[in-house]
């Protein structure tokens, strides 16, 4: 089965929640930052970005009934006090389409809006067809003005078909070796995108044509270079750096936030990716389903800590062993190994 109008639609709803994401970036103030009840730093681009998406996939696919799993819900912009974010959202929105100009509609209401933020409320599976969205992936990384993510993937019976990665803020050229600030490199803004058996492509968010990407043919860990977060909240680096040393790697870990380290990977800009998130955090899909797809497509392969695939079918969350491992085939039996045996000596210290 092919997916082509899928992928046209969802690099259409990616850029444009790029767009929208830049522009907040440029401008960001202190106060379009606000706290969730998690306390993580939400910002109107990721509810601007997730109205977006869903408008634009409502748009291109009227006769379906859409389902959307995406992080963001609308509950704390129904509040008192948040009217208005909520229009400047709205604004912001409705600024983008404008400048787009493919669909001629009048300007969304703010109902529109918090309708089109909550048809994310889906809740995925492994039957049918689910949209798979996180509207800014990195938001800290996002508010720092470094690296994010738009991420949006397609599952169809609980596999990942598709994927596309808007990277605003990411090198058109390589970042190994850790050029990875948009201020001291050239051209940035790139769109990766896969489909399934198709092999993954990247092109830049202005519009290049696409050019096809392979991961690293890197056999010997001491040559691999290795990705992970750039918050140590979201990943143990004292295990990560155990694991590299163990495999002889000499680089030091790259640092970046969201899943352009997926992207990157897949252009084989670093060999290794490894996250190990603290104690009971538990992933969601919407964090790898697009990251996912454009790896493997890519060469690449992803793992569990204990080596088992992820599996994206059992609704908004994954269930994996201790963390996710991301690399070429190669590589991956090797890594596996550090993994195994630094878990088992980081257990017998306690
Ligand atoms: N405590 C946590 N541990 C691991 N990941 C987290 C945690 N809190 C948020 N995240 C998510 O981790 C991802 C980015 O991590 P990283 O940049 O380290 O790869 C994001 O999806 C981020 O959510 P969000 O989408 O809200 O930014
Ligand atoms: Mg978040
Ligand atoms: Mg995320
Ligand atoms: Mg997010």
């Amino acid at each position: 089965m092919s997916y082509d109008r899928e992928l046209v639609a969802a690099k259409k709803a990616a850029s444009l929640a790029a767009r929208l994401c830049q522009k907040v970036q440029k401008d960001l103030l202190q106060s379009d930052v606000q706290s969730k009840s998690d306390k993580s730093p939400v910002t109107v681009a990721d509810y601007g970005s997730q109205a977006l998406v869903s408008f634009v996939l409502q748009k291109e696919f009227p006769s379906e009934k859409l389902s959307l799993v995406a992080e963001e819900d609308s509950g704390d912009l129904c509040t008192d006090g948040a009217q208005e974010t909520l229009e400047r959202i709205t604004k912001l929105v409705n600024d983008t389409l404008a400048s787009d100009g493919s669909y001629s509609v009048s300007p969304l209401s703010t109902e529109d809006i918090l309708q089109a933020i909550d048809r994310g409320k889906s809740e995925g599976g492994s039957q049918g067809h689910h949209w798979v969205l996180d509207p800014i992936d990195g938001t800290k990384g996002f508010v720092r003005g470094d690296q994010y993510a738009i991420a949006l993937a397609l599952l169809d019976q609980g596999k990942v078909v598709l994927g596309v990665l808007a990277c605003p803020n990411l090198p058109i050229t390589s970042i190994s070796g850790g050029n990875q600030h948009a201020f001291n490199s050239g051209e940035v803004g790139c769109l990766f995108f896969a489909e399934v058996g198709g092999g993954t492509y990247m092109q830049s968010l202005n519009g290049s044509s696409p050019l096809k990407v392979q991961v690293t043919a890197v056999e010997n860990p001491e040559e691999a270079s290795f990705f992970e977060s750039y918050e140590a909240a979201h990943s143990m680096h004292d295990l990560s750096s155990l694991i590299a040393k163990k495999l002889g790697v000499k680089a030091p870990p790259v640092r970046i936030d969201s899943q352009a380290k997926y992207g990157a990977l897949s252009r084989g800009d670093g060999a290794i990716y490894m996250r190990f998130p603290h104690k009971g955090y538990r992933e969601k899909i919407w964090d790898h389903a697009a990251g996912y797809i454009v790896v493997t497509e890519a060469g690449g392969v992803v793992r569990d800590a204990a080596g088992i695939p992820l599996d994206f079918s059992r609704g908004k969350y994954l269930d994996v062993d201790t963390g996710i491992i991301v690399t070429n085939q190669k590589l991956m039996p090797l890594v596996l190994k550090a993994v195994r045996e630094s878990l088992e000596e980081k257990a017998s210290s306690l």
